[in-house]
């Protein structure tokens, strides 16, 4: 098995999660140790904007270089950071980069982020790029976290959903006879952040403060859920700015009822989901499983326990950035990272491009794994 470290930086653009683990893609040995490196004000106000600008954005726009040398050299100090933390060389790094767009229907997704600079900064070889084969395939190119999910699970509970609530949230179901179902789900904090950075002037709304004051807007909530997208079946996906119009639906309430109304957004989307089996339990990962008003209001409308992946002794802020070294080994051994119940693509594919500087031997030659084709 190899020791890889998985960078993950999601929508809720607040900075790179960073995991070490143990994997050849199949078999899983040590986890962790995991660490965020927080993205600075300013770098997260240039992301933010980049969001805005993307799709009428040219590769070459000085803007975004400059915003993505700099998000990489947190990455690169994420790497280290993590290298002096684990006491431990790694021999390989899954790179997932910041997502800035994400348009399957057109066939784009696009994740920023300087794969050469990572190698040349690091000296490891580094799979980076996981979505855009998916998406040019005809898949959705997301989730991807799914096949880990699959992977991690041990126990007899299926079905089973594994949810994940960042900046968007996202949903594992792992059913009866290995069964694999996925698919974004709506919202999950990214409106809350934006609604409370207007109103608090803070990144979030720690611990459901606002919302817990609020009285949630039944006329508008049933209006933001009357999107198509809510009774689409899996597979499907979300841009982090799909749902932006919400921001606008709820302009004229107050701070503590628009920000109670986003959180049950959040929630009825997750509960209206379209799923294939009925999961026996829900286990929650990601920054969301902190919000008490999301996790509470989860627990009273699902018809099973909900309770963080914890519960499963998975580590709710890392499990993203695991997935992705666990993938990054897929890719290298050309193992499938998705499949048609998953993302929609037409049949089981890899993905990823692997990228090393002249001074990073590439994976293969020094530990013996098959050259990919
Ligand atoms: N104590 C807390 N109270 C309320 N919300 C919280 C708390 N801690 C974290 N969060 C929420 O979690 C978010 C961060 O979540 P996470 O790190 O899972 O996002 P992400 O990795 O960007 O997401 P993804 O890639 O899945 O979209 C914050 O922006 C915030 O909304
Ligand atoms: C395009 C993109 O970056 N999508 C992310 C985002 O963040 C959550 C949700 O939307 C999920 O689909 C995906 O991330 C996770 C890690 C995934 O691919 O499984």
């Amino acid at each position: 098995m190899l020791n890889i470290i998985g960078l993950m930086s999601g929508t809720s653009l607040d900075g790179v999660d960073a995991a070490l683990i143990e994997t050849d893609g199949e078999r899983i040995g040590r986890r962790g140790p995991v660490l965020t490196v927080p993205y600075s004000e300013d770098l997260r106000a240039r992301l933010r904007k980049l969001l805005d600008l993307a799709p009428s954005l040219h590769a070459d726009d000085t803007m975004l270089r400059q915003a993505e040398h700099d998000l990489t050299i947190r990455h690169v100090e994420a790497v280290q950071q993590l290298c002096q933390k684990a006491e431990i060389q790694p021999d390989l790094i899954g790179f997932h980069g910041q997502t800035i767009l994400h348009a399957p229907h057109e066939r784009r997704t696009w994740q920023i982020g300087d794969a050469a600079l990572l190698s040349r900064k690091t000296g490891l070889p580094v799979v980076h790029d996981f979505r855009s084969a998916d998406v040019a395939a005809g898949g959705q190119g997301a989730p991807l976290v799914p096949l880990y999910h699959a992977a991690l699970l041990k126990n007899e509970l299926k079905p089973v959903a594994i949810l994940n609530i960042g900046g968007v949230a996202n949903i594992t179901l792992l059913g009866e006879n290995e069964a694999v179902y996925a698919c974004d789900t709506g919202p999950g904090n990214a409106l809350l952040d934006d609604w409370a950075m207007r109103h608090t002037g803070r990144p979030y709304d720690e611990n459901g403060k606002l919302a817990r004051k609020g009285r949630v807007e039944g006329a508008i909530l049933e209006s933001l859920l009357a999107d198509p997208f809510f009774t689409l079946p899996p597979p499907k996906s979300l841009d982090r700015l799909t749902f932006h119009r919400a921001m606008r639906a709820v302009e004229h309430l107050s701070p503590e009822d628009g920000a109670a109304t986003l959180a049950a957004f959040t929630i009825e989307a997750i509960v209206r989901t379209p799923m294939p089996e009925k999961p026996r339990a829900w286990f929650v990962g990601g920054g969301g499983r902190r919000n008490p008003v999301l996790m509470e209001g989860l627990a009273a409308r699902l018809a099973a326990p909900v309770s963080a992946v914890e519960a499963l002794e998975w580590d709710g802020d890392g499990l993203e950035a695991e997935c992705f070294g666990f993938l990054a080994a897929r890719c290298l051994r050309g193992l499938a990272i998705s499949q048609p119940f998953i993302t929609g693509v037409p049949e089981a594919m890899s993905g990823g491009r692997l990228t090393c500087s002249d001074l990073t031997p590439p994976p293969w030659m020094r530990y013996g794994i098959t050259q990919p084709t």
